[in-house]
């Protein structure tokens, strides 16, 4: 089995260019969509969190927008949050690799993958890409993001630069989407065919 990790930074495309990989049949793990549902209404994430970030959560669990107010100004406490939440998202990895583990190619989309040193888990790592404009813009159309929010999240991430250059594949998404859909074909094609189990 080859695992595939998908990132890039905020805005960039990536949520779209995972779909593109499900659509070609290959399993995706999305470490967000786990996030959201460990820390949705009697998710395993929202009493460790209430603990840790008082008032950050509710009857609708986790409340993302108050939880973000009170972690992106600061690393350290940034950092508190993910000792919270990644090891859930790497025990949720693990369930998902074990139940797809005769697959040719599965792939990870995982936001964070340089920052939290997942390149390890993965065999080749596609960086999704975009003029630094494109993603400001696509970013900013968002309902709830702000100017300030956009800058504090990229502070957290590693430039989008660094992340091509330490890539494997870089897919970009500041172009027609059948060309992004190309490129994804591409690697599929080019993953699917020589795996070694
Ligand atoms: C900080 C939180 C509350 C913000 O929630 P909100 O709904 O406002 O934003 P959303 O989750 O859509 O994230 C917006 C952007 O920030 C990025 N981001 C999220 N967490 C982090 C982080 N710890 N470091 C850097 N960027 C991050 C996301 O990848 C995305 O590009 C939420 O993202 C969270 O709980 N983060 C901690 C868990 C984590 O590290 N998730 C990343 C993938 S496992
Ligand atoms: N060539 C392209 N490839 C991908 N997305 C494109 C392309 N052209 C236009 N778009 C549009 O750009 C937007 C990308 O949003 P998307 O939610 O995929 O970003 P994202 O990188 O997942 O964001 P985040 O990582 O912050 O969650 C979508 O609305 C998509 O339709």
């Amino acid at each position: 089995m080859i695992v595939l990790g998908l990132t890039g930074s905020i805005g960039m495309g990536k949520s779209t260019v995972a779909r593109m990989f499900a659509d070609e049949g290959v399993p995706v793990f999305d470490a967000d969509k786990t996030v959201r549902a460990l820390q949705g209404p009697g998710g395993a994430l929202v009493a460790p969190i209430e603990a840790a970030f008082p008032g950050s959560t509710g009857p609708e669990g986790v409340r993302r927008a108050v939880l973000a107010d009170m972690v992106l100004h600061d690393r350290a406490v940034l950092r508190r949050l993910e000792e919270i939440v990644h090891p859930a998202v790497g025990e949720a990895r693990e369930a998902f690799l074990a139940e797809h583990r005769d697959r040719p190619l599965v792939v990870l989309d995982v936001p964070l993958l340089f920052e939290t040193g997942g390149e390890k888990n993965v065999d080749k790592v596609a960086v999704v890409s975009a003029d630094p404009d494109v993603q400001r813009a696509r970013t900013l159309s968002r309902p709830d993001m702000t100017p300030e929010k956009f800058v504090r999240i990229m502070m957290h991430q590693l430039p989008d630069a660094e992340k091509r250059k330490r890539a494997d594949y870089v897919i970009p998404t500041d172009c027609a989407i059948d060309e992004t859909r190309f490129a994804v074909r591409r690697i599929v094609a080019c993953l699917s065919g020589g795996g070694d189990s």
